[in-house]
Parts: C-alpha cells; sequence; structure tokens
C-alpha cells in the first residue's frame, strides 16, 4: 500500500511553468479506488451523541487559547486589524485569523507574543484554482502565517450530486441525506438512541453513481501540504451548511490522507455556521481515521488524530462551551470578545468586564 504521508511521498511532481517550483503532486489512488475507501469510511464512522468531551475551564488560559480571533470582512480597516491584534495579546487568544493582505502588518503587530497569525486561503468560495491556492498560500507563509485555513472546493461534491440527480440516480443519495440531517439535527440532549450512522449509500442503490473528482481534491489538499509542511497548520474549511453527512466525511477522509491537521466547519460567509451536529460527526470521523481498523488494510489513514475547528456563527460562551464539548479543539470566531466577556461575567468578576467589547467584527448578513 502507498505511503499516505503526502510529505514522505515518493510520486512525482510537476512544475507549473509559470509558478516555477510550486509543485503539483499527483495521486496516489485512482478516482474509483478513493471511492472505496471513503465508503468504508462513511459506513464505518458512528457518531455517539451521549460523548461529551473534556474542555478547559471557562476562564482558563487554556480556554482563551481554543480562539481564533477572526476578522475577515473584506471591508475591514488597518485600525481594526491593529485592535484585533492588541486584543488577542490581551485576552490570549490562539491566533488572529485575516486575509493575506493583513498577514505581515499582523506578523509585525503580534512580535514577541505567543499570538500566531493565521490566513485564509481560497477565501470564501473554494472554487479558486489549485495553482491560485498554492501560490495564496505560499504568499502567507512567507510573510508570516503558522496557520492556513483553506477553503476546500467542496463544489466538486455538490456538482458530482447533482449531475446524479439529473441523470435520475439521486433519490436514494437524497433521501439518505435528508435521514441522516433529519437524524443529526434532533435536540442534543433528547431522548433518541445516542448512536447515529452508518452514513453509506447502499451499495444497490449507488449503480451508475457520478463519483466525484476526490482524486482532484486530495491532489490540491496533498500539493498544499507538500507545499506548506509542518510546523504550519493546516486546517480545511468543508463548509459543512453545503454538504451532506456523507460528503463531510468524504472531505475527513482526504484531509486525513493528506495530512492536514484540522477540519473545519464554516467559512461564515455561506450559509449556516457550525452545527453540534457537525462537530460530533466530523470529531468521530477524526476519531476513526486516525485509528488502525481492518476497513482500510489495517493501515490508519494517518497516524495522528486531526482536531476540529468550529466556526461560524459562535456567538457567545454557552455556543462555545457546547462546540467544545461536542468535540472541537479550536473555535473561530468574530464573537471573540464576547465569549470572554461571558466568561469573566460567568466566573463572576464583574471588575474584570470591559465595557465596549460587543461583536464589532460580526457580519450578522450571511445568516
Ligand atoms: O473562520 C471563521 C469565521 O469566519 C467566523 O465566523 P463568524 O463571523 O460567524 O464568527
Amino acid at each position: 500500500m502507498p505511503s499516505t504521508d503526502p510529505s514522505q511521498s515518493s510520486e512525482s511532481h510537476t512544475p507549473h511553468p509559470e509558478i516555477g517550483n510550486l509543485l503539483m503532486m499527483t495521486d496516489r489512488y485512482t478516482n474509483e479506488e478513493w471511492a472505496a475507501q471513503i465508503a468504508e469510511t462513511q459506513k464505518k464512522v458512528v457518531v455517539n451523541k451521549d460523548v461529551v468531551h473534556p474542555r478547559p475551564a471557562i476562564g482558563s488560559r487554556e480556554f482563551a487559547e481554543t480562539i481564533d480571533h477572526t476578522l475577515l470582512k473584506l471591508d475591514a480597516t488597518p485600525s481594526q486589524i491593529d485592535a484585533l491584534c492588541s486584543e488577542a495579546r490581551t485576552e490570549g487568544f490562539k491566533s488572529v485569523c485575516v486575509r493575506l493582505p493583513y498577514v505581515s502588518r499582523c506578523v509585525s503587530n503580534l512580535k514577541g507574543s505567543p499570538v500566531v497569525v493565521a490566513c485564509v486561503v481560497g477565501f470564501h468560495e473554494g472554487t479558486h484554482d489549485t495553482y491560485s491556492k498554492l501560490q495564496e498560500a505560499k504568499a502567507a507563509v512567507d510573510a508570516g502565517a503558522a496557520e492556513l485555513d483553506i477553503v476546500i472546493n467542496h463544489s466538486i461534491l455538490t456538482q458530482a450530486s447533482q449531475s446524479q440527480s439529473s441523470s435520475g440516480n439521486a433519490t436514494t443519495t437524497e433521501s439518505l441525506t435528508a435521514s441522516n440531517t433529519a437524524a443529526n439535527s434532533k435536540p442534543f440532549s433528547g431522548s433518541p438512541p445516542p448512536a447515529i450512522g452508518p452514513y453509506s449509500i447502499p451499495e444497490s442503490d449507488t449503480t451508475g453513481e457520478v463519483i466525484p473528482d476526490y482524486s482532484g481534491i486530495y491532489k490540491e489538499l496533498a500539493s498544499l501540504r507538500s507545499l506548506c509542511p509542518s510546523p504550519t497548520v493546516l486546517k480545511l474549511i468543508l463548509e459543512t451548511s453545503q454538504l451532506t453527512p456523507p460528503q463531510i466525511l468524504a472531505c475527513a477522509h482526504l484531509a486525513a490522507a493528506a495530512n492536514f491537521d484540522f477540519i473545519k466547519t464554516s467559512t461564515g460567509f455561506n450559509g449556516r455556521g457550525a452545527s453540534l451536529e457537525d462537530i460530533q460527526l466530523m470529531s468521530a470521523a477524526a476519531q476513526y481515521l486516525s485509528t488502525k481498523t481492518k476497513s482500510n488494510d489495517g493501515s490508519p489513514v494517518r497516524a495522528r488524530k486531526m482536531q476540529v475547528k468550529a466556526s461560524g456563527g459562535i456567538r457567545g460562551l454557552d455556543d462555545a462551551v457546547r462546540m467544545l464539548e461536542a468535540g472541537a479543539t479550536r473555535l473561530g470566531s468574530s464573537s471573540g470578545l464576547w465569549i470572554m466577556q461571558e466568561s469573566r461575567e460567568r466566573g463572576g468578576k464583574e471588575s474584570e468586564r470591559r465595557p465596549g467589547a460587543t461583536r464589532l467584527y460580526t457580519d450578522d448578513s450571511a445568516y
């Protein structure tokens, strides 16, 4: 079985004539092989809704370090960016998450502090071609970004379902998706059985199915990983609001195979933001994909477990706590100040309240 670590790959690279040393990885499996592997993952991942993950104590340094303090509005001003950095230092957030043009400004603002700079890539549609994403990623790392939040080209998955639908084979996919979505939409603390899954489509119903270009997605992710090896932290934004549970699992599988560090729910600019069901599913997938199982020939897709970042619509402390307890270890939010203010209030430390801390950066128009 070929290595699953793209950085260890002996596969050949094809330099792009216009971009010189930005290398495009070749694939390691055929599209059909990817589909078979992904189908196994879809079959095996089961969510236990009763699991409550441990989380840092509210008010602790570790709690603040779960937050990527985010400002991605296109009309963000330099002074808002400077304020973002200063707030991140004061609050002890993990990072500031910004667009490429502001990376070097943030790096300079945050010099000498443990707060790192995260840059979005392919934001927010994810449909940029691979070379644009590679260029953007390289520019961000060259400017000092320690983390990249990269939007997957999720339209590859959704367009495949649409062509399946128009060719008359979509009924089962759609009805299965609907039933999974309905199951996943039940209240978190209700009485239904805690285990949900499998998320697979019965084989008899997939005859004539259009296989999405998994290979193309993998090549893009592997190329990004190869260009930006560890310790650059790579997070893959799935835009879960646009995907069915089986599609989310397909993305998680490819992210793990390409050695990404995180899978992340949302851009905050397309549809709803993170849901508890997304986080539970992604967390179960990350766990499954890091475990040695018979289902993938005894070889783990990867040895190191991916982490899960919840983002989009996390507006306060209760949202943050719920996401962490559902399995997220990082939160992307433009309401970080509000979360911290509520956290201080919850701890009874009214004297530390920061007057004027509001949802300064939230783009409510997306909801
Ligand atoms: O990646 C983070 C999101 O863009 C933040 O979304 P938000 O503005 O809904 O908090």
